[in-house]
């Protein structure tokens, strides 16, 4: 199966080859030609199947026999063994008709970990098979980074930067990054915002000069493979649930939207979900998108829940492709308007489409705190910032459909944002056992101006001391 750009002007890719590339060469993001389908009778039968088990499925038929399936089952099993759940996933109810989809039982505490802990091996796979290297450039907010270094962490075929800004992840996130003590492990503050260094990484990949001398990789979710392995989660609580035989609705705590996409693309391939309810921090560009049909930038605001404090959102882009019935030409007068004047206006019938799916709503800074309270209080569970966002969102989608099951997504576990936390609720998340000398832990981290020329240089000549160091 063939994977093509948002942008029409770059070469179609085998799932392997989109895999390796990361974002495409005209600067957009892959999709596959055509999605595979499950039935009804099929997705029944994900119900009670271990987690690994519907991931071999459902990354198997995205990567339609790209990734061999002995491999890819073995990959799958070795990644999804390193959660400390044995559900890897597990839903818990909350509510009348509301459940929480936790997704950080991974080494790092965050969603990120279900998808990063099989690209890494993914790509260290197909890297072997070819038997090139890779230089992985990603850019966090703070959880795909700690999630990357810890999936990246020692692969010989592999050296990873990741860039994340200054100040603005809390020191959970920062020390997951700057603690790991791995020779092909680079961990950058940028002095800007997480925008910022999403720019900065797309620039590098724009560069092609550049991007071909270091055979440049990346593991943000502009990476197809992460969506793909994001998909599987909606299939398994959804089938949890009673899919398909009733509609279930996920809320997601939403910033590059990676996350939520995950959820259309799984609707996409039969699975009836009723509403995706997108929820936002204060940074609220998509709920303001939905609500007017135009995408406007305004300056980025600190929150409690850092890890959403962003305004280009990446993965929108793969949206409106589909929103605009795959005319890429439509999207590059948008991704074109968006970088002249930080703006852009979706015509009326994408945005019937959109709206058709998704749902938006902005939640800010004390509704968020109030809601890691009540659930507390009413639930006895505690909530993390991000969470909480998925939960107040997955309340809004139950008022307006009370009969229609609503997952929220549960991205990152509470003790990543303990500060937060404990103001909320009273109560003070502690780190699990493997993290519990977190904060004594030696830190090791450069920090960069936003400066394209000053980051290539940096990243030119450490990706030459390890090679030179390992030969
Ligand atoms: C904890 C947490 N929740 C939610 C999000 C938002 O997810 P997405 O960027 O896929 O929309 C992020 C960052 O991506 C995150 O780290
Ligand atoms: N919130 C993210 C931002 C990057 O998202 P990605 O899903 O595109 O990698 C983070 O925590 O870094």
């Amino acid at each position: 199966m063939l994977h093509i750009s948002t942008r029409g002007d770059a070469p179609s890719l085998s799932f392997a080859d989109a895999l390796l590339a990361g974002l495409a060469r005209d600067g957009g993001l892959y999709l596959p030609k055509a999605l595979p389908r499950f039935s009804a009778a099929e997705i029944a039968g994900f119900a009670g199947k271990p987690y690994a088990s519907v991931a071999e499925q459902v990354v198997g038929a995205l990567a339609d026999g790209d990734i061999e399936s002995s491999a890819l089952k073995t990959m799958i099993g070795e990644a999804y063994a390193s959660f400390r759940h044995p559900a890897v996933c597990p839903l818990v109810q909350l509510g009348d008709n509301l459940f929480s989809l936790e997704l950080f039982h991974g080494p790092t505490l965050a969603f990120k970990d279900v998808a990063m802990q099989l690209l890494g091996r993914l790509m260290d796979h197909v890297l072997a098979q070819r038997g090139e290297r890779a230089t992985i450039v990603g850019a966090t907010s703070g959880d795909t980074g700690g999630a990357a270094i810890d999936a990246f962490k020692g692969l010989e075929r592999v050296d990873i930067f990741i860039l994340y800004p200054e100040g603005r992840v809390s020191d959970v996130q920062r020390r997951q990054m700057t603690t790991v003590d791995a020779a092909n492990v680079h961990a950058i503050a940028i002095e800007g915002t997480f925008d910022d260094c999403q720019n900065l990484v797309k620039a590098l990949f724009n560069h092609h000069r550049f991007r071909d001398e270091l055979r440049l990789s990346g593991v943000n979710s502009i990476n197809w493979a992460r969506i793909a392995a994001q998909v599987v989660y909606y299939f398994t609580a959804a089938s949890a649930l009673g899919s398909p035989h009733r509609p279930v609705s996920f809320a997601v705590p939403t910033g590059n939207f990676g996350d939520v996409l995950a959820g259309w693309i799984a609707k996409q391939m039969g699975l009836p979900i009723g509403r995706l309810a997108i929820g936002t921090n204060s940074n609220d560009i998509l709920a303001r998108t939905l609500e007017t049909g135009v995408y406007e930038m305004r300056g980025v605001s600190a929150t409690s829940s850092p890890s959403m404090d962003i305004q280009i959102s990446s993965n929108f882009e793969r949206l409106l492709f589909e929103a605009h019935e795959r005319d890429s030409a439509a999207v590059r007068r948008l991704m074109q308007s968006l970088q002249q004047s930080g703006r852009f206006e979706i015509a009326a019938g994408p945005l019937a489409r959109i709206r058709a799916d998704f749902d938006a709503v902005a939640i800010d800074e004390a509704a968020t705190a109030a809601e890691i309270g009540a659930t507390w209080r009413d639930a006895g569970y505690l909530l993390d910032p991000h969470s909480a966002i998925g939960v107040r969102a997955a309340r809004e989608a139950l008022k307006a459909d009370p009969a229609t099951p609503v997952v929220a997504l549960g991205t990152a576990h509470p003790a990543k944002f303990p500060d937060a936390v404990e103001a909320a609720s009273g109560v003070r998340p502690a780190l699990p056992a493997h993290l519990a000398d977190l904060m004594e832990r030696k830190e090791h981290s450069s920090l960069l101006p936003n400066d394209q020329g000053k980051l290539e240089r940096f990243i030119a000549e450490r990706a030459r001391a390890v090679r030179s160091a390992a030969a």
